[in-house]
């Protein structure tokens, strides 16, 4: 049965420099199936260029080269990948099999890349592996066999797939005399079960066992004659024209993923190295996330500590058009001063006493600043963060020394003290204060010294108190009205709270000073943690060169077997996707060594932290833990994008021929 057909094949390479050379002229043969054909020549006759046309490898010639009637140099890339996968079998001189994969998986790649279920392909292999003699050899590594066997596995990997044609270059070219002869015996068997075996040689022995001799010289057929009369055999039970069904299928992303950690396992130490080296830019953003994360948490957690949940403050919105604020007024202004806020209204107050379960209203106001207010003792002086008036919220507890502030009193808390002097405490000071433009100065006693707690953030802040009444008439004196910047409200029971508050808001005011500045606090470390995060995202720039410079070495270091995947029907995409899995599990490593860096890390600086302060600063957040991860395979799958297509778009047969 005629299986191929060559109709005056040319074909011509193109030089640079415009030069052409002409390495077959006008071929004219055909093949039919059960011939062992041997094609012989003087080296650069052409027999290599003839025998990669036939194999789909090279499909850019003139005149027709016939399979079932079908012309392949008019063959879409892919009907050549899949005329590689089902209708060729290769077999090199070199025998080109791939050293980080065993004998079963070196057999089963080609189904593999058709997808065939592993048990199928598992049970084929080891059928033809027992026809070939090497069922014991079948976890080894090429590296662990001798030359014939080598071979043999070969010539399993050009069966697997039930191929009509399999073609071999100098198949015994690298093998002794008595490995030759078992390698030959196993060719001979296979064209006599019907296959077309067509061989390159320059030996007169293998030539001498072919059925038909074909010899070429200078690109053209000089001579062609029958040689010897083969038999129908027995052996090689596996091998027949039916049975198998021809896949269409192609790499799973699963086989892919396999393919590529068989390889990176082959080289380990490089692989741990790179993804050590490229996880260090995103443990530190984990880290940096994390710490945010447990600075603001203390933060918030200190804040609202010690506030009474009984006294709820309320403050008028930044330049509220009318008490029904609009919600863009409960954004907290980044830092308030007296002079932009809205003073209360009796009507305000009105209203805020009108809510239910508010038993009491106290004025009050809170004056942030930096810079303007100060109080003075004597040579010193100390700004002042916040002026505050008294109110239920504060009570004895929050009296580290003193009392209560009377009339014409005022309390400190201790870093003012430590400004000024810890035994002010008695003492007459000025209290330096600018409100509504007018700066005033007023002698007061200190009372006492206030405390918000031990590991209070507060406590970093200068802050004085004193009586509302105080602050009122000192505006009095100075002739302007002084209204409450802030109001209290009274309860009696805890339960209320959250209602009073969503009612508060509700009316269009806004929450205590201390939430205020919390969400400012809290606003600022998310920035600062983003922008520094940010700032240690740009050694991601440097994992991602790292990766593709490795995955390029990669692509080099492994031309010769992309060459080989694509003589055995790998499409671009299988080549593209294999690559592209390699940076996706590189990715995945060294989001997960950052990960456990991190998480290392964060043990370490909990320990100093609970230690000197008693709390964890670092708080991980699965979300961070995923992100990581996440960013980690995304970049490094972007890194491997330019390898994994230039070693899809590698040419198989330059590829094969790379040394
Ligand atoms: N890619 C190429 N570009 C230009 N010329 C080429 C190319 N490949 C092969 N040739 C030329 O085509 C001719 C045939 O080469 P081919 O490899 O087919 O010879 P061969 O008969 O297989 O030789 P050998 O027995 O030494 O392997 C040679 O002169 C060679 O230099």
């Amino acid at each position: 049965m005629r299986v191929l057909e060559l109709r005056n094949v040319e074909k011509t390479y193109r030089l640079s420099d415009n030069q052409k050379f002409q390495a077959l002229k006008g071929i004219n043969v055909s093949f039919g199936s059960g011939e062992l054909v041997s094609i012989i020549g003087e080296s650069g006759s052409g027999k290599s260029t003839l025998m990669n046309l036939i194999g789909g490898l090279d499909s850019d010639f003139s005149g027709e080269l016939l399979v079932a009637g079908r012309n392949i140099g008019n063959f879409t890339e892919r009907e050549l990948d899949i005329y590689r996968k089902n209708k060729i079998g290769f077999v090199f001189q070199s025998f080109n099999l791939i050293s980080h994969l065993s004998v079963l998986d070196n057999v089963t790649i080609a189904m593999t890349l058709a997808n065939v279920s592993k048990e199928e392909r598992i049970k084929r292999a080891k059928e033809i592996l027992n026809d070939v003699g090497l069922e014991k050899h079948i976890y080894k590594k090429p590296n662990q066999l001798s030359g014939g066997q080598k071979q043999r596995v070969a010539i399993a990997r050009a069966l697997i797939n039930n191929p009509e044609i399999i073609l071999a270059d100098e198949p015994t070219g690298a093998l002794d005399s008595e490995t030759t002869v078992q390698v030959l015996d196993i060719i001979r068997d296979i064209a006599e079960k019907g296959k077309l075996v067509i061989m390159v040689t320059h030996s007169e022995r293998v030539a001498a066992i072919s059925s038909r001799v074909i010899e070429i010289s200078d690109g053209q057929i000089i001579d062609d004659k029958p040689g010897v009369i083969l038999e129908e055999n027995t052996k090689l039970n596996y091998i027949s024209n039916d049975g198998i069904k021809k896949n269409k299928q192609n790499l799973s992303f699963i086989s892919a993923i396999k393919l590529a950690f068989l390889n990176m396992k082959e080289k380990k130490i490089r692989n741990i190295l790179v993804s050590l080296g490229a996880s260090i830019g995103i443990m530190s953003v984990i880290f940096l996330l994390a710490l945010g994360n447990g600075v603001k948490q203390y933060f918030n957690d200190t804040m609202s500590r010690h506030v009474n949940q009984l006294v709820i403050e309320v403050n008028m919105p930044k330049n509220a058009e009318n008490n029904q604020a609009s919600e863009n007024n409960f954004r907290p202004p980044m830092m308030p001063m007296v002079g932009e806020k809205r003073p209360f209204q009796q009507s305000d107050i009105d209203k805020l006493s009108a809510i239910n379960h508010v038993t009491a209203v106290e004025k009050g106001f809170n004056i942030i600043s930096i810079g303007s207010n100060s109080l003075t003792y004597g040579k010193s002086n100390c700004h002042l963060l916040l002026v505050g008036s008294i109110s239920s919220n504060i009570t004895n507890s929050n009296i580290k020394e003193g009392r209560l502030p009377k009339n014409n009193e005022i309390i400190i808390n201790e870093m003012v003290a430590r400004k000024l002097d810890k035994d002010v405490v008695g003492k007459k000071v000025t209290l330096n204060i600018l409100i509504n433009q007018h700066y005033m100065h007023e002698d007061f006693v200190v009372s006492g010294i206030y405390t918000s707690g031990n590991n209070d953030s507060m406590s970093n802040m200068e802050i004085v108190m004193l009586n509302y009444a105080d602050l009122e008439s000192l505006c009095k004196r100075n002739n302007f009205d002084f209204k409450p910047t802030t109001v209290y409200l009274l309860t009696n029971s805890d339960k209320y709270t959250k209602g009073i508050k969503s009612k508060i808001e509700e009316l269009g005011y806004m929450g205590s000073t201390q939430e205020m500045m919390a969400s400012m606090f809290t606003e600022m470390i998310d920035i600062i943690t983003y922008v520094l995060a940010g700032i240690s995202g740009i050694s991601l720039v440097v994992s991602a060169i790292m990766i593709l410079v490795v995955l390029y070495i990669s692509v080099v270091e492994r031309t010769k077997e992309i060459g080989v995947l694509k003589a055995i029907g790998a499409r671009r995409k299988d080549v593209r996707r294999i690559f592209v899995s390699e940076a996706f599990l590189i990715g995945l490593f060294s989001g997960v060594i950052a990960l456990g860096l991190s998480l290392l890390l964060m043990f370490a600086t909990n320990l100093v932290s609970n230690r000197k302060f008693n709390i964890d600063i670092v708080i991980m957040n699965s979300w961070y833990a995923v992100f990581g991860i996440v960013v980690s395979i995304v970049i490094s799958m972007i890194s491997g994008m330019m390898p994994a297509s230039k070693a899809a778009k590698l040419d198989p047969v330059e590829s094969l021929r790379r040394e």
